[in-house]
């Protein structure tokens, strides 16, 4: 029987122990799944209260997306059975159409549709259109890599890079853009570029790849009422933890909690050994999902030049603290606003989260749930080492900027503050070169390893769902064939 270990109970973890399991039916192996923390979902985690209220302390919710990956969460979740547990926000709710962002000390809404587009809104100091029109005639330049903002600072000027760019992708990545890779994080955009010498001109005349719609009910509910974005009833954690019960009804999985892998190295004849629990135990496969930094502590004394490689994928740790209000007291609703990196303030964003999700408020009165994000690519500069951060610091950054940029000046009745510790990978320039030089040194060595996770290929929750779900499908056909 062959033997396959899963390393990490992170939403990749635990969708490629799903998939890998339906893809090997016929075949018998037993799966061996292991955790090191005390529940599954990683950094999915959410705080449930008596009173019906709902804490995100990590990602809260799916985007919903027309692509290959927005439908393969969905059909996750669709085959699991949770779909009457779905919240959905709509296409025409204000947490779908308003986005703000928080700039010269004011609250900024981004241009909801193109007559925005030809007027001069705040903080930008000419209309969008201005920014815009001269690009298709701007000199192309060929690239093997650069930053997001030299990217957009040469095709639309440095006041969409600063304001626009920064404040979207501390929202993603909770990053800086002067070090993000344009070609890791948004390659789309990158190849407009490169094949038609201008991103408008690409937009218009480069050629559009159909995504196939598959055939389910729930594909069909979110496209009728155009979900921009979705949760579960209980939080986003109800997603990991249904997963992983249906993967507990299985005789042929083993699910280890509290579990940390030690060592990982390959034999000769092309077997994997794992030392976990005090034991080695040896494999046909391994699937590492878990973070490049502790891939390469695994592997380090093995296979030194790949961990060093490894251990070259930075990974941000970012603050969230959040706050309960009685009473309704957003000034506006929206998804929330986001702070872009020229601004002093400590924090990365605001997220309305009373606004969006409702239904994960108190059951009995209104209140005013706000998720305050900080940190990420600025965390060390801001808190400090991330071992040694206050929670009481982190809190009152949060406080301060709610009064600041919100003006909500009461008391919250429920805080909690967390810190998600080198939580998210950042594609720097230069990532998809140290992400080659991973996956060939493993390829090239004959690894009975498979490399997952948020770190490589995309990090939103779609993109793991849907890697785990294509990777597992052909490692499933290889290991039957
Ligand atoms: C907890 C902090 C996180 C920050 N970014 C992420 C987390 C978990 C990861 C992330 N956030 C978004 C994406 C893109 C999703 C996709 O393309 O499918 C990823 C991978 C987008 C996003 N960021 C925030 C929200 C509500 C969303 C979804 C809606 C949308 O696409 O606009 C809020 C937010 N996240 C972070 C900050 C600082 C922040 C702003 C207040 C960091």
């Amino acid at each position: 029987m062959a033997r396959i270990a899963i390393i990490g109970g992170g939403i990749s973890g635990l969708s490629a122990a799903y998939y890998l399991s339906k893809s090997l039916k016929s075949t018998p192996a037993k799966i061996v799944l292991i955790e090191a923390g005390k529940q599954f979902g990683g950094w999915m985690e959410s705080s449930r209260f008596d009173d019906g209220t709902v804490f995100e302390h990590g990602p809260r919710s799916l985007r919903g997306v027309k692509s290959e990956a927005g439908y393969a969460s969905l059909l996750l979740a669709e085959e699991i059975g949770l779909e009457s547990k779905i919240l959905s926000v709509k296409k025409e709710h204000p947490a779908s159409k308003y986005r703000y962002i928080y700039a010269k000390d004011q609250l900024c809404l981004m241009p909801t549709g193109p007559g925005d587009l030809i007027k001069k809104i705040p903080p930008f100091t000419r209309p969008l259109a201005a920014f815009g029109w001269k690009e298709p005639f701007r000199k192309s330049v060929k690239l093997h890599d650069e930053s997001i903002h030299d990217f957009i600072t040469r095709r639309f000027g440095e006041e969409i890079a600063t304001y626009a760019f920064s404040a979207m992708f501390r929202g993603i990545y909770a990053g800086d853009t002067r070090k993000l890779s344009i070609k890791s994080c948004l390659r789309p955009v990158f190849d407009m570029e490169q094949q038609h010498g201008s991103i408008i001109r690409g937009a218009i005349f480069g050629k559009r790849t159909k995504t196939e719609i598959p055939k389910s009910p729930l594909v069909e509910r979110f496209r009728s009422e155009g979900w921009s974005l979705w949760s579960f009833q209980g939080g986003l954690q109800t997603f990991p933890e249904t997963i992983a019960s249906k993967l507990k009804e299985d005789p042929n999985i083993e699910l280890h909690l509290n579990t940390v892998c030690a060592d990982l190295g390959f034999t000769v004849d092309n077997k994997a050994n794992l030392k976990y629990n005090g034991k080695e135990e040896v494999f046909d496969h391994v699937i590492s999902t878990i973070p490049s930094g502790d891939l390469a502590s695994l592997m380090s004394k093995q296979h030194s030049s790949m961990a060093t490689d490894l251990n070259r994928i930075p990974l941000a740790s970012v603050g969230v603290v959040n706050l309960q209000f009685e009473g309704d007291r957003l000034p506006i609703q929206a998804l929330g606003h986001l702070v872009p990196f020229c601004e002093p303030d400590r924090v990365l964003g605001i997220l309305y989260d009373s606004c969006s999700f409702p239904g994960h408020g108190t059951l009995d009165r209104p209140t005013t749930r706000l998720s305050v994000m900080m940190g990420g690519a600025w965390f060390e500069d801001h808190f400090g080492p991330v071992d040694q951060y206050s929670d009481d610091e982190l809190t009152e950054v949060a406080l301060k900027a709610t009064r600041d940029q919100l003006g909500i000046k009461e008391k919250p009745f429920r805080v909690i503050s967390k810190v998600a510790k080198r939580g998210i990978p950042q594609y720097n320039v230069g990532h998809s070169d140290i992400v080659d030089s991973v996956f060939s040194y493993a390829e090239s060595k004959k690894f009975p390893l498979t490399i997952l996770g948020a770190c490589y290929k995309g990090i939103s929750l779609n993109d793991c769902i849907l890697n785990s779900r294509n990777t597992m499908k052909s490692l499933g056909e290889q290991m039957t064939q």
